[in-house]
């Protein structure tokens, strides 16, 4: 890995994250999450204990697709949560199966689940957070859509003791050198990233790291 890389400012180094999502051929998203799913679903079962609770969230746009890996969750028998935007960038929480029906949140691109909103109190303990991100750089270093609605989520969770591992979802393209944009304080970081190649836990560092690679 590069060590010798300059951090640019989040917010150009974010444009050029979406940039670069908007040059993908129309097809990417759906083979991404394809692989994406293929490879969580047959790392999982050594993770989260069967029934265990993951959450995750419904891809828009150009994001890798998720609808995959969500039906595949629900299948081998895990409970999966899903956000919703709340005023004040905050997330709740529903639980959702293939059934669930959605509608346009917040975000209007962004759909979300309907049905009772749960708080991170009333949630069952998570065993896995799967989130969305434009990037991740080797340290952990999350590069979300610039809401801070991931942070503060993983903030109150880990406060609350709740060891979840927040595993990112990318390309492999943005799965970038540690370093690459210059992070700021509250920035939660990963634990993990997975891309269409496979899994990678975070951060590379071994010394640092607290997984087996
Ligand atoms: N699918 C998804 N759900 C999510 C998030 C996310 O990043 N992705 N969020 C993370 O905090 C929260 C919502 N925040 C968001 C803020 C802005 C945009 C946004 O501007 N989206 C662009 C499309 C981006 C693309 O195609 O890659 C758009 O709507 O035009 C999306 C989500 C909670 N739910
Ligand atoms: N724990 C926190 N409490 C309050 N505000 C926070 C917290 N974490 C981040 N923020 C605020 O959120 C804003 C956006 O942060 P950032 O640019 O890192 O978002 P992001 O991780 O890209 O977004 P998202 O999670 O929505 O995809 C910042 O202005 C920051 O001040």
């Amino acid at each position: 890995m590069d060590d010798s890389v300059t951090p640019v400012p989040k917010i150009p180094a974010r444009t050029e994250f979406r940039r670069l999502r908007r040059l993908l051929p129309g097809t990417a998203a759906q083979e991404a999450g394809l692989a994406l799913a293929d490879h969580a679903l047959a790392e999982l079962p050594e993770l989260v204990p069967a029934g265990g609770t993951v959450a995750a969230y419904l891809s828009a746009g150009s994001e890798p697709a998720t609808a995959s890996l969500l039906e595949g969750l629900v299948e081998a028998g895990y409970d999966v949560v899903l956000p919703v935007c709340e005023p004040g960038r905050r997330l709740s929480w529903c639980h959702w199966t293939p059934g669930t029906a959605l509608q346009p949140g917040l975000f209007p691109s962004v759909p979300e689940p309907v049905g009772k909103r749960l708080s991170l109190q009333e949630l069952p303990a998570l065993d896995l957070v799967f989130l969305p991100a434009l990037a991740i750089d080797s340290a952990g270093v999350r590069m979300g859509q610039g809401g801070g609605y991931y942070d503060r989520f993983l903030a109150e969770l880990r406060a609350a003791g709740n060891n979840a591992l927040a595993v990112a979802l990318v390309y492999d393209h943005e799965f970038v050198p540690a370093g690459s944009w210059a992070s700021d304080a509250f920035d939660q970081p990963v634990d993990g990233v997975l891309t269409p190649s496979g899994w990678t836990w975070l951060p590379l560092d071994p010394a640092g790291s607290r997984h087996a690679v």
